[in-house]
Protein backbone atom coordinates (compact mmCIF):
# COMPACT_ATOMS: atom_id res chain seq x y z
CA UNK A 1 0.00 0.00 0.00
CA UNK A 2 1.43 2.85 -0.84
CA UNK A 3 1.14 6.75 0.60
CA UNK A 4 -2.72 7.84 -0.52
CA UNK A 5 -2.58 11.16 1.73
CA UNK A 6 -5.07 9.51 4.12
CA UNK A 7 -5.36 9.62 7.43
CA UNK A 8 -1.45 8.95 8.68
CA UNK A 9 0.46 11.73 8.04
CA UNK A 10 4.19 11.60 7.05
CA UNK A 11 6.44 13.58 9.28
CA UNK A 12 9.54 14.60 8.30
CA UNK A 13 11.63 14.73 11.27
CA UNK A 14 15.02 16.82 10.18
CA UNK A 15 14.28 19.82 11.95
CA UNK A 16 13.86 18.19 15.01
CA UNK A 17 17.21 16.87 14.55
CA UNK A 18 18.87 20.21 14.62
CA UNK A 19 18.45 20.97 18.04
CA UNK A 20 16.70 24.73 17.24
CA UNK A 21 13.94 25.08 19.71
CA UNK A 22 11.50 26.49 17.01
CA UNK A 23 11.81 23.70 14.74
CA UNK A 24 11.39 21.15 17.36
CA UNK A 25 8.20 22.83 18.57
CA UNK A 26 6.75 23.17 14.89
CA UNK A 27 7.65 19.19 14.25
CA UNK A 28 5.85 18.31 17.57
CA UNK A 29 2.43 20.32 16.97
CA UNK A 30 2.46 17.68 13.89
CA UNK A 31 3.29 14.73 15.91
CA UNK A 32 0.83 16.30 18.35
CA UNK A 33 -2.06 16.36 15.55
CA UNK A 34 -1.25 13.19 14.48
CA UNK A 35 -1.40 11.19 18.46
CA UNK A 36 -5.30 12.96 19.16
CA UNK A 37 -6.44 12.33 15.58
CA UNK A 38 -4.89 8.67 14.42
CA UNK A 39 -2.40 7.96 16.72
CA UNK A 40 -0.05 6.78 13.91
CA UNK A 41 2.62 8.53 12.31
CA UNK A 42 5.22 7.77 10.03
CA UNK A 43 8.50 9.70 10.05
CA UNK A 44 10.77 10.27 7.64
CA UNK A 45 14.45 12.48 8.10
CA UNK A 46 14.38 10.50 11.30
CA UNK A 47 18.71 9.97 11.56
CA UNK A 48 18.53 6.10 11.95
CA UNK A 49 21.55 5.18 9.29
CA UNK A 50 19.98 2.97 5.99
CA UNK A 51 22.87 0.72 6.55
CA UNK A 52 21.86 -0.03 10.45
CA UNK A 53 18.55 -0.84 9.57
CA UNK A 54 19.49 -2.98 5.93
CA UNK A 55 22.09 -5.21 8.89
CA UNK A 56 19.51 -6.07 11.15
CA UNK A 57 16.99 -6.60 8.24
CA UNK A 58 18.79 -9.05 6.45
CA UNK A 59 20.17 -10.73 10.01
CA UNK A 60 16.43 -11.17 10.74
CA UNK A 61 15.96 -12.82 7.67
CA UNK A 62 18.46 -15.58 8.10
CA UNK A 63 16.62 -16.41 11.80
CA UNK A 64 13.59 -17.14 10.32
CA UNK A 65 14.91 -18.98 7.10
CA UNK A 66 16.54 -21.46 9.54
CA UNK A 67 15.11 -24.78 10.13
CA UNK A 68 12.67 -25.73 12.60
CA UNK A 69 15.63 -27.46 14.23
CA UNK A 70 17.71 -24.93 14.57
CA UNK A 71 15.17 -21.71 15.46
CA UNK A 72 13.56 -24.64 18.65
CA UNK A 73 17.54 -24.21 19.94
CA UNK A 74 16.78 -20.69 20.55
CA UNK A 75 13.45 -21.06 22.46
CA UNK A 76 13.33 -20.09 25.68
CA UNK A 77 12.95 -22.90 28.73
CA UNK A 78 11.19 -21.00 31.04
CA UNK A 79 8.42 -19.46 30.61
CA UNK A 80 8.36 -16.80 32.87
CA UNK A 81 12.05 -15.45 30.65
CA UNK A 82 10.52 -13.70 27.34
CA UNK A 83 13.48 -14.21 25.25
CA UNK A 84 14.45 -16.13 21.96
CA UNK A 85 12.50 -17.60 19.51
CA UNK A 86 8.44 -18.38 19.58
CA UNK A 87 6.77 -20.81 16.99
CA UNK A 88 3.96 -20.00 14.80
CA UNK A 89 0.26 -19.49 17.07
CA UNK A 90 2.59 -18.99 20.53
CA UNK A 91 0.53 -15.45 21.06
CA UNK A 92 -2.87 -14.35 20.60
CA UNK A 93 -2.55 -10.36 20.33
CA UNK A 94 -6.60 -9.94 20.14
CA UNK A 95 -6.42 -11.86 23.56
CA UNK A 96 -5.18 -9.00 25.29
CA UNK A 97 -8.00 -6.80 24.64
CA UNK A 98 -10.41 -9.61 25.71
CA UNK A 99 -11.45 -11.62 22.91
CA UNK A 100 -11.57 -14.91 24.47
CA UNK A 101 -12.31 -16.66 21.50
CA UNK A 102 -9.62 -15.37 19.07
CA UNK A 103 -7.31 -17.50 17.11
CA UNK A 104 -4.08 -17.08 18.22
CA UNK A 105 -1.59 -15.16 15.84
CA UNK A 106 -0.08 -16.67 12.56
CA UNK A 107 3.05 -15.52 12.76
CA UNK A 108 6.62 -16.79 14.54
CA UNK A 109 8.61 -14.13 16.39
CA UNK A 110 12.01 -13.63 17.81
CA UNK A 111 11.95 -11.52 20.95
CA UNK A 112 14.72 -9.06 22.73
CA UNK A 113 15.19 -7.11 25.35
CA UNK A 114 17.67 -5.19 27.18
CA UNK A 115 21.65 -6.03 27.17
CA UNK A 116 23.92 -3.35 28.76
CA UNK A 117 22.72 -3.31 32.30
CA UNK A 118 24.31 -0.85 34.37
CA UNK A 119 24.76 -3.48 37.57
CA UNK A 120 26.46 -0.60 39.51
CA UNK A 121 22.90 0.42 39.54
CA UNK A 122 20.20 -1.13 41.95
CA UNK A 123 17.89 -0.34 39.39
CA UNK A 124 18.75 -3.44 37.54
CA UNK A 125 19.89 -5.60 40.48
CA UNK A 126 16.55 -5.50 42.62
CA UNK A 127 14.18 -8.28 43.02
CA UNK A 128 11.92 -6.83 40.03
CA UNK A 129 14.82 -6.48 37.49
CA UNK A 130 15.69 -10.18 38.59
CA UNK A 131 12.34 -10.88 37.27
CA UNK A 132 12.62 -9.29 34.14
CA UNK A 133 16.31 -8.99 33.05
CA UNK A 134 17.39 -11.90 31.81
CA UNK A 135 20.35 -12.26 29.11
CA UNK A 136 19.05 -12.16 25.71
CA UNK A 137 19.28 -15.77 23.62
CA UNK A 138 21.51 -15.20 20.49
CA UNK A 139 21.68 -17.41 17.82
CA UNK A 140 25.15 -17.10 17.67
CA UNK A 141 25.56 -20.58 16.25
CA UNK A 142 23.81 -20.25 13.00
CA UNK A 143 23.20 -16.37 12.55
CA UNK A 144 26.60 -15.12 14.06
CA UNK A 145 26.25 -11.29 12.27
CA UNK A 146 22.36 -11.17 14.20
CA UNK A 147 23.43 -10.06 17.83
CA UNK A 148 25.68 -7.04 16.50
CA UNK A 149 22.91 -6.27 14.13
CA UNK A 150 20.47 -6.23 16.33
CA UNK A 151 22.06 -4.59 19.29
CA UNK A 152 23.18 -1.97 17.00
CA UNK A 153 19.96 -1.21 15.56
CA UNK A 154 18.32 -1.10 19.51
CA UNK A 155 20.76 1.15 20.52
CA UNK A 156 19.67 3.91 17.06
CA UNK A 157 16.18 3.23 17.83
CA UNK A 158 16.97 3.91 22.04
CA UNK A 159 17.64 7.27 20.67
CA UNK A 160 14.90 7.79 18.03
CA UNK A 161 12.21 6.58 21.23
CA UNK A 162 14.52 9.59 23.36
CA UNK A 163 13.64 12.04 20.74
CA UNK A 164 9.75 11.55 19.76
CA UNK A 165 9.35 11.39 23.83
CA UNK A 166 10.86 14.60 23.75
CA UNK A 167 8.03 15.74 20.92
CA UNK A 168 5.14 14.04 22.51
CA UNK A 169 6.39 16.59 26.16
CA UNK A 170 6.69 19.62 23.53
CA UNK A 171 3.38 18.36 22.49
CA UNK A 172 1.41 18.20 25.34
CA UNK A 173 2.99 21.56 26.42
CA UNK A 174 5.39 19.96 28.76
CA UNK A 175 8.85 20.75 30.16
CA UNK A 176 11.05 19.54 27.07
CA UNK A 177 12.47 16.79 29.20
CA UNK A 178 9.57 15.64 31.16
CA UNK A 179 9.42 11.49 30.07
CA UNK A 180 13.15 12.01 30.00
CA UNK A 181 13.27 10.18 33.90
CA UNK A 182 10.44 8.15 33.28
CA UNK A 183 12.46 6.48 30.17
CA UNK A 184 15.89 6.61 31.31
CA UNK A 185 16.25 2.63 32.49
CA UNK A 186 13.51 1.90 29.95
CA UNK A 187 12.50 -1.85 29.42
CA UNK A 188 11.97 -2.04 25.87
CA UNK A 189 11.04 -5.47 24.48
CA UNK A 190 11.99 -5.73 20.21
CA UNK A 191 9.81 -8.25 18.79
CA UNK A 192 10.95 -9.59 14.95
CA UNK A 193 8.08 -11.09 13.52
CA UNK A 194 7.91 -13.23 10.01
CA UNK A 195 4.73 -13.71 8.75
CA UNK A 196 5.21 -16.63 6.66
CA UNK A 197 3.38 -17.42 2.73
CA UNK A 198 -0.34 -18.87 3.24
CA UNK A 199 -0.02 -21.73 0.67
CA UNK A 200 -3.05 -22.53 2.54
CA UNK A 201 -6.49 -20.87 3.78
CA UNK A 202 -5.91 -20.28 7.48
CA UNK A 203 -8.78 -21.30 9.79
CA UNK A 204 -11.99 -19.17 9.83
CA UNK A 205 -11.14 -15.98 11.74
CA UNK A 206 -7.75 -16.21 12.43
CA UNK A 207 -5.27 -13.49 11.35
CA UNK A 208 -1.46 -13.13 10.95
CA UNK A 209 -1.97 -10.11 13.92
CA UNK A 210 -5.21 -10.13 15.71
CA UNK A 211 -6.58 -6.86 16.57
CA UNK A 212 -5.00 -5.06 19.76
CA UNK A 213 -3.53 -2.15 20.80
CA UNK A 214 0.39 -1.76 21.87
CA UNK A 215 0.46 -1.67 25.59
CA UNK A 216 3.94 0.46 25.88
CA UNK A 217 4.46 4.55 25.25
CA UNK A 218 5.18 4.21 21.99
CA UNK A 219 6.65 1.49 19.23
CA UNK A 220 8.80 1.85 16.23
CA UNK A 221 8.14 -0.46 13.67
CA UNK A 222 9.78 -1.08 10.24
CA UNK A 223 8.19 -3.36 7.95
CA UNK A 224 7.15 -3.95 4.26
CA UNK A 225 4.95 -3.75 1.93
CA UNK A 226 3.67 -6.98 1.23
CA UNK A 227 0.00 -8.70 0.13
CA UNK A 228 -1.50 -9.19 4.02
CA UNK A 229 -0.43 -6.10 6.20
CA UNK A 230 -0.51 -3.30 8.95
CA UNK A 231 -4.37 -1.77 9.35
CA UNK A 232 -5.40 0.96 12.06
CA UNK A 233 -9.21 0.99 12.71
CA UNK A 234 -10.24 4.87 12.49
CA UNK A 235 -13.06 6.45 15.13
CA UNK A 236 -15.45 5.32 13.25
CA UNK A 237 -14.83 1.50 13.15
CA UNK A 238 -13.34 1.34 10.02
CA UNK A 239 -10.33 -0.81 8.90
CA UNK A 240 -8.03 1.23 6.72
CA UNK A 241 -4.12 0.43 5.62
CA UNK A 242 -1.12 2.10 6.62
CA UNK A 243 1.02 3.35 3.99
CA UNK A 244 4.83 1.88 3.60
CA UNK A 245 6.89 4.82 3.09
CA UNK A 246 10.44 3.26 1.88
CA UNK A 247 13.34 4.59 4.74
CA UNK A 248 10.56 5.79 7.00
CA UNK A 249 9.45 4.61 10.30
CA UNK A 250 5.66 3.63 11.18
CA UNK A 251 5.38 4.97 15.05
CA UNK A 252 2.22 4.11 17.13
CA UNK A 253 0.93 5.20 20.61
CA UNK A 254 0.93 2.46 23.15
CA UNK A 255 -1.81 2.33 26.23
CA UNK A 256 0.62 4.19 28.40
CA UNK A 257 0.38 7.35 26.46
CA UNK A 258 -3.44 7.34 26.52
CA UNK A 259 -3.61 7.15 30.17
CA UNK A 260 -0.97 9.80 30.81
CA UNK A 261 -2.99 11.79 28.52
CA UNK A 262 -6.51 10.86 29.62
CA UNK A 263 -7.25 9.87 25.75
CA UNK A 264 -6.93 13.03 24.61
CA UNK A 265 -4.15 10.79 22.65
CA UNK A 266 -5.50 7.56 21.10
CA UNK A 267 -3.89 3.87 21.33
CA UNK A 268 -5.15 2.85 18.17
CA UNK A 269 -6.57 -0.53 17.43
CA UNK A 270 -4.88 -1.79 14.59
CA UNK A 271 -4.34 -5.53 12.78
CA UNK A 272 -2.11 -7.51 10.76
CA UNK A 273 -4.76 -8.88 7.95
CA UNK A 274 -4.25 -12.29 5.49
CA UNK A 275 -2.95 -11.69 2.24
CA UNK A 276 -5.78 -12.13 -0.40
CA UNK A 277 -5.96 -15.54 -1.21
CA UNK A 278 -4.56 -15.43 -4.83
CA UNK A 279 -1.83 -13.76 -3.41
CA UNK A 280 -0.65 -16.42 -0.16
CA UNK A 281 2.02 -17.58 -2.21
CA UNK A 282 4.97 -15.16 -1.65
CA UNK A 283 3.37 -13.03 0.87
CA UNK A 284 6.03 -13.66 3.28
CA UNK A 285 6.04 -10.67 5.45
CA UNK A 286 8.53 -9.27 7.97
CA UNK A 287 8.64 -6.51 10.79
CA UNK A 288 11.12 -5.19 12.99
CA UNK A 289 8.65 -3.87 16.62
CA UNK A 290 10.70 -1.81 19.42
CA UNK A 291 8.46 -1.57 21.92
CA UNK A 292 9.15 1.23 23.71
CA UNK A 293 8.41 0.70 27.59
CA UNK A 294 9.14 3.51 29.99
CA UNK A 295 11.26 2.10 33.42
CA UNK A 296 9.59 -0.37 35.17
CA UNK A 297 8.77 1.73 38.17
CA UNK A 298 7.18 4.49 36.01
CA UNK A 299 4.31 6.04 37.28
CA UNK A 300 1.56 6.17 34.70
CA UNK A 301 -0.77 8.77 35.88
CA UNK A 302 -2.93 11.32 33.96
CA UNK A 303 -0.37 14.15 33.45
CA UNK A 304 -1.09 17.75 34.43
CA UNK A 305 -1.82 19.84 30.90
CA UNK A 306 -4.19 16.97 30.62
CA UNK A 307 -6.21 16.87 33.39
CA UNK A 308 -8.40 20.09 32.93
CA UNK A 309 -11.01 19.20 30.86
CA UNK A 310 -11.63 15.72 31.73
CA UNK A 311 -11.36 14.57 35.00
CA UNK A 312 -8.96 12.02 35.75
CA UNK A 313 -10.30 8.05 34.06
CA UNK A 314 -7.69 5.85 34.59
CA UNK A 315 -6.55 3.99 38.01
CA UNK A 316 -2.55 5.28 38.79
CA UNK A 317 -0.58 2.06 37.61
CA UNK A 318 3.12 1.63 36.61
CA UNK A 319 4.64 0.51 32.97
CA UNK A 320 5.80 -3.05 34.41
CA UNK A 321 2.40 -3.49 36.45
CA UNK A 322 0.13 -2.75 33.01
CA UNK A 323 3.19 -5.01 30.48
CA UNK A 324 2.57 -7.77 32.91
CA UNK A 325 -0.63 -7.90 32.65
CA UNK A 326 -1.43 -7.60 28.83
CA UNK A 327 1.79 -10.15 28.41
CA UNK A 328 0.09 -12.83 30.70
CA UNK A 329 -3.23 -12.37 28.17
CA UNK A 330 -0.94 -12.31 25.18
CA UNK A 331 0.53 -15.89 25.58
CA UNK A 332 -1.78 -17.92 27.49
CA UNK A 333 -2.34 -20.08 24.32
CA UNK A 334 -2.12 -24.06 23.80
CA UNK A 335 1.09 -23.69 21.65
CA UNK A 336 3.06 -21.76 24.37
CA UNK A 337 2.03 -23.76 26.89
CA UNK A 338 2.79 -26.53 25.40
CA UNK A 339 5.84 -25.51 24.34
CA UNK A 340 6.73 -24.71 27.76
CA UNK A 341 6.25 -28.08 28.65
CA UNK A 342 8.61 -29.56 26.14
O1 LIG B 1 3.89 -6.48 11.94
C1 LIG B 1 3.27 -5.42 12.04
O2 LIG B 1 3.10 -4.69 11.07
C2 LIG B 1 2.71 -4.95 13.36
C3 LIG B 1 2.60 -6.02 14.39
C4 LIG B 1 2.03 -5.51 15.67
O3 LIG B 1 1.12 -4.73 15.69
C5 LIG B 1 2.62 -5.95 16.94
O4 LIG B 1 3.48 -6.85 16.92
O5 LIG B 1 2.24 -5.38 17.99
FE1 LIG C 1 0.89 -3.87 17.68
Amino acid sequence: MKFDGSLVPIIDLTPALTGDEAAMQAVAEQVGAAARSIGFLVVAGHGVPADVIDRAWEASRKVFDMSPVQKSRYRSTDKNIYRGYFGIETGNLASTIGEEEAKPDHREYFNIGRFDLDLDDPYFTSATAKRLFHPNIWPDADVPEFKPAMTAYYHELEKLAALLMELCARALHLPANWFADKIDKHITNMVVSNYPDQPEELEWGQLRAGAHTDYGGLTILKTEDKPGGLEVQTADGRWEPVPIVPGAFIINLGDLMAQWTNDEWVSTMHRVVNPPRDQGVGSRRQSLVFFHQPNYDAVIECIPTCAERVAPKYAKTTSLEHLEMKMNQMNDTPKFNEAEAL
